[in-house]
């Protein structure tokens, strides 16, 4: 899968666009850092790449995934995952619930989705808290949930807001190689925006620096 991006830029109403048109490439497996001032758009960016631009701004440019345009298609049909910094457990579902509502509908059955979810909690380090409440958690322990119910709905490219900016320094590094091996095993394209230079180090990836300049301009 990769995620491929021409001449996109966003405006709210009839402002002027908030950055210089983009046109990037992300390879299968390769996570993109996406950095810039604060208010450039990064999180708008993501945004306008899922399908969740909220009214009053609009697109124009392209985005494909695998060479198949999906600018126009709903978020849900795009199965683009975002996870974000403040990205909650549903409070009223267990944590294994919280799991299986973001469980592809291609898995079916009762006992195909119970067991799909107890492997991914084991995955994620969360072996045996299937039954228990989301507020009974970690801060780290909640943050690897949260990812993992994004990449159980089995995401064909993955888009994260700050995801770890929330975690202490040795949490925050076990999320990373946790997310990273992900998109490396599942070979999707990842776009993160992030503050932190260590973040954009880790992904061994190429850096994205947001602008307003136009090029040439
Ligand atoms: N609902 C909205 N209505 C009007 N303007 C908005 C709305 N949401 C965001 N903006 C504006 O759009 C611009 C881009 O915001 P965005 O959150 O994408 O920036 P960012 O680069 O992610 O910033 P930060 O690094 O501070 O998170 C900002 O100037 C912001 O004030």
């Amino acid at each position: 899968m990769t995620l491929e991006i021409t001449g996109l830029s966003v405006r709210f109403r009839n402002e002027p666009p908030l950055f210089a048109p983009l046109d990037l490439h992300v390879a299968a497996g390769e996570v993109t850092t996406v950095m810039g001032p604060s208010g450039i758009g990064k999180s708008t960016l993501l945004d306008a790449i899922g399908g969740h631009l909220v009214a009053g701004f609009t697109m124009t440019g392209s985005v494909r995934l695998d060479g198949q345009e999906v600018t126009h298609l709903p978020p849900e049909a795009r199965r683009i995952g975002l996870m974000f910094q403040d990205a909650a457990l549903f409070p009223h579902l267990s944590v294994g619930d919280n799991l299986a509502f973001g469980l592809a509908r291609e898995i079916r059955g009762r006992a195909a989705r119970r067991a799909a979810v107890e492997a991914a909690l084991e995955q994620a380090g969360l072996a045996g808290l299937y039954e228990r409440d989301p507020a009974t958690l970690s801060g780290g322990q909640r943050a690897r949930a949260a990812l993992m119910r994004t990449l159980l709905a089995d995401p064909q490219a993955l888009l994260l807001d700050e995801p770890f900016s929330r975690l202490d320094a040795a949490r925050r590094a076990a999320m990373r190689d946790f997310a990273f091996a992900h998109i490396r095993d599942r070979a999707i394209p990842a776009l993160m925006v992030t503050h932190d230079p260590a973040d954009a180090e880790a992904t061994g990836g190429p850096v994205l620096s947001l602008t307003t300049e136009m090029p040439g301009g």
